[in-house]
């Protein structure tokens, strides 16, 4: 192919080349819909827009954003925005598809989208913060809307953040736009159990294939990287489960205790410090060493590429769970596979936040909210369900479960492609 379009052939081990060797893999599974696979190598639409803001000191600095829409075949955009100062447009687009086969291979009737701004958020103050996202999302507002495509949190965002975006683009369009975006506090319309819904479906999905493969949760170790939203909860529902962290990661620093981490304490303290490091109740490990640790569930919850091939022939899970979005490169999934280590991927493992991203964005179009337990029982078994599926395409054809899962998800967006049709 001769494109002059970089996106078409990536270098390396960058998220976009990862994403795109799963379509590789997934295209001798689509029979007559591979006619239609091409659709899924090219985002549909990316705009990248300039963010500058008056910084406390009077100084105006300049920020690259970004909003990627991979595909809409199956409805509208959906999926978070990230504020992290490494995000590259490659690395949104990437984001974004990855959004349009999770959404597909849950059945959400949303197609994939993404967003990030190039920014240390840690480095801004609340007023610098809170100008950044409100300019972001003026500039993003010629794609977003509650039928067009709907932002959510991701790494560094949160409530408050999808506060002032609804707020932004609410002032921008004289109206009250609650389902512009989800993740909201619960009192602007957010829903309950969207905190811990990523984590919560991380430790459903676990729960399952642990069962599957006669791992009993009582008592076994779990190793987690990022102790954030995703990594945090998962990290608590496991141990409620009667598991035991006994290794945690984050950019601050490593952490290790064979009779277990408390993590509720944990987490107590990342909230007051900043992150893991300095914690009195467990160990200092040196930062390589984590993926050494002895342990029977592993779970990535920060970044993609985590799991490089190296890594992948020294881990020691039985099972590993992916929370973050690619955090396995695919010669590291190869190695994994070879090694018998049972990996539930991100497309589905950490489907549960936009499952419960789905739930609010309903009960916002309806003014009817649903009580908590309503939404765990509801998330609960569309994360089963589509566990079950996705487990029986894999039996069925004797593949991993990542190719099985792009496999129903490509199949439910390409019969969207077919039966649209091309032209307007
Ligand atoms: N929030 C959501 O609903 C969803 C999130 N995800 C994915 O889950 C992952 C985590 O997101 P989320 O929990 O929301 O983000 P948060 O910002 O809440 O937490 C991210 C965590 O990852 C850690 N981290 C970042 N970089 C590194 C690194 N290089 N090494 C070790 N730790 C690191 C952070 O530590 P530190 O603060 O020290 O940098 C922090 O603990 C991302 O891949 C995201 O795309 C997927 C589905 C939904
Ligand atoms: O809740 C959402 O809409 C999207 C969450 C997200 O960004 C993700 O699943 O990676």
């Amino acid at each position: 192919m001769n494109s002059p379009l970089s996106y078409v052939h990536p270098t390396g081990d960058s998220a976009w080349g990862t994403y795109l060797s799963q379509i590789d893999r997934v295209m001798p599974y689509l029979g007559p819909l591979a006619r239609w696979a091409e659709t899924l190598r090219r985002p549909k639409r990316a705009l990248i827009v300039d963010v500058p803001i008056e910084l406390d000191n009077g100084t105006v600095a300049h920020h690259e954003g970004y909003r990627v829409q991979h595909n809409l075949s199956r409805g509208p955009g959906k999926g978070g925005v990230r504020f992290h100062p490494d995000v590259t447009l490659e690395e949104v687009m990437a984001l974004s598809a990855w959004m349009t086969i999770k959404n597909a291979a849950v059945n959400l009737p949303y197609g994939g989208a993404k967003g990030g701004v190039r920014v240390d958020p840690k480095r801004l103050s609340r007023g610098e913060l809170e100008r950044l996202t409100r300019r972001y999302t003026s500039e993003i507002g010629l794609l977003i809307g509650p039928t067009k495509d709907i932002p959510a949190p991701d790494v560094n965002t949160n409530g408050q953040i999808m506060a002032w975006m609804m707020d932004t683009y609410s002032v921008n369009t004289g109206s009250t736009a609650t389902g512009v975006v989800t993740g909201k506090p619960v009192h602007l319309g957010g829903s309950l159990g969207r905190v811990k819904a990523t984590g919560r479906g991380v430790f459903v999905t676990g729960r399952e294939a642990a069962r599957r493969i006669g791992l009993n949760l009582q008592g076994a170790r779990v190793a987690v990287q990022g102790y954030g939203n995703v990594g945090g909860v998962a990290a608590q529902l496991f141990a409620e489960a009667g598991a035991r962290l006994v290794a945690v990661q984050d950019h601050s620093g490593t952490l290790h205790r064979e009779a277990g981490i408390d993590t509720h304490t944990l987490a107590a303290h990342v909230q007051a410090q900043g992150g893991v490091a300095g914690f009195p109740g467990a160990s200092p490990l040196d930062g390589e060493a984590f993926w050494d640790t002895p342990c029977d569930i592993l779970i990535p919850a920060a970044l993609e590429g985590q799991i490089s091939a190296d890594r992948a022939g020294r881990l020691q899970a039985r099972l590993l769970l992916e929370g973050a979005n690619g955090p396995t490169v695919p010669e590291g999934d190869r190695i994994l596979g070879e090694r018998g280590v049972l990996v539930v991927p991100d497309v589905i493992c950490n489907a549960g936040g936009v499952t419960v991203s789905y739930f609010e964005w309903v009960q916002d179009f309806s003014s009817f909210f649903w009580t908590e337990d309503e939404i765990n029982v509801r998330l609960d078994k569309i994360m089963v369900d589509a566990l079950a599926r996705i487990w029986d395409v894999a039996d069925l054809h004797r593949i991993p479960l990542r190719t099985a899962a792009f496999a129903v998800a490509c199949e439910r967006i390409l019969m969207a492609r077919q039966d649209r049709g091309l032209y307007p």
